[in-house]
């Protein structure tokens, strides 16, 4: 089926993308010791390395506490890594920054602004004269499907619609890298899937390179060109997958794919032989 397991070792230097002659994040020997509050030591991320070529759309996929979060706040330059190097089109990430745009679950915006207000802050804040600022927020409401919702407040809208605000927010900065962070992992199975076919969309029109955080081996296979498969604590790279479907995808043609099928068979298989989908004891 075309799934070439890459062993962690190889990792370092492969980039994970189609355009791979140019890699825009490097994460080089990572580890990640967070100290608790017993005051032991907790390995979140042990020896990460991986390569993410520019445009790719890359998934992490992992047990839960396995360090998924930790990895995408270390490229987000939230968090400092303990020891190796994380890189952004070569030069160390030291910081957050307007080139890698953030998604969280939590959706973040500000209640005291509307929808309207809250993605031009951005662009605002980035020096862009508010009509312009106006134009492009609702350029990119139009995107994410939320036109003739401007006016509105977040307290007035629902889960799924604060994430689409809060993707165009994100998009509204302008970042090379979107770091998504379960972003759709609160919402109930049918907005969820609305929203994974409307990111797609929004994906293929500029092809942002995508560094996204999932539980669903379903999402994952169906966004991703590759899937990094984590270990349980302390986080490892297991298995490095190549989704080798055709794009733009389709979920009703790709749901009569046997492609499709057996890559996330084969993916769930991988994690139940390891017992890496049970929780952490
Ligand atoms: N700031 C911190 N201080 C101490 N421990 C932390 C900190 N951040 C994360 N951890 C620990 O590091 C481990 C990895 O956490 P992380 O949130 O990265 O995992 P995850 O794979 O994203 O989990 P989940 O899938 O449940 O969201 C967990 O055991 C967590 O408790």
């Amino acid at each position: 089926m075309g799934v070439t397991p890459i062993r962690p070792g190889q990792l370092a230097g492969v980039p994970l993308g189609r355009r791979a002659a140019t890699p825009i994040i490097e994460i080089d020997h990572v580890s990640q010791v967070f100290k608790t509050s017993s005051r032991r030591d907790h390995t979140a991320l042990s020896d990460i390395s991986l390569t993410v070529g520019e445009g790719a759309f890359v998934s992490i996929l992992g047990p839960s506490g396995c360090g998924k979060s930790t990895l995408l706040y270390i490229v987000g330059g939230f968090v400092s890594p303990t020891s190796g190097t994380a890189k952004m089109k070569g030069k160390p990430i030291t910081g957050p920054g307007t080139d890698r745009g953030p998604v969280f679950q939590e959706f973040a915006l500000f209640p005291w602004k509307s929808v309207l207000g809250n993605v031009m802050y951005g662009p605002l804040q980035q020096g862009m004269k508010p009509a312009k600022a106006a134009a492009l927020a609702r350029t990119l409401l139009a995107m994410v499907g939320l036109t003739g919702f401007e006016k509105f407040y977040p307290k007035e809208l629902s889960g799924g619609m604060k994430q689409r605000v809060a993707l165009a927010r994100t998009l509204a900065y302008g970042p090379e890298v979107l770091l998504m962070d379960e972003p759709f992992g609160a919402l109930d199975a049918h907005t969820r899937t609305r929203l994974q076919n409307d990111l797609l969309d929004i994906w293929e029109r500029d092809r942002k390179t995508v560094l996204f955080v999932t539980h669903s081996v379903e999402e994952a296979v169906f966004l991703s060109d590759k899937v990094v498969m984590m270990s349980r604590s302390p986080g490892r790279i297991r298995e490095v997958i190549d989704i080798d479907l055709p794009r733009p995808r389709r979920r009703d043609e790709l749901l009569l794919d046997p492609r499709y099928q057996k890559y996330i068979v084969e993916i769930e298989r991988m994690f139940d032989a390891s017992g890496d989908n049970e929780l952490p004891s």
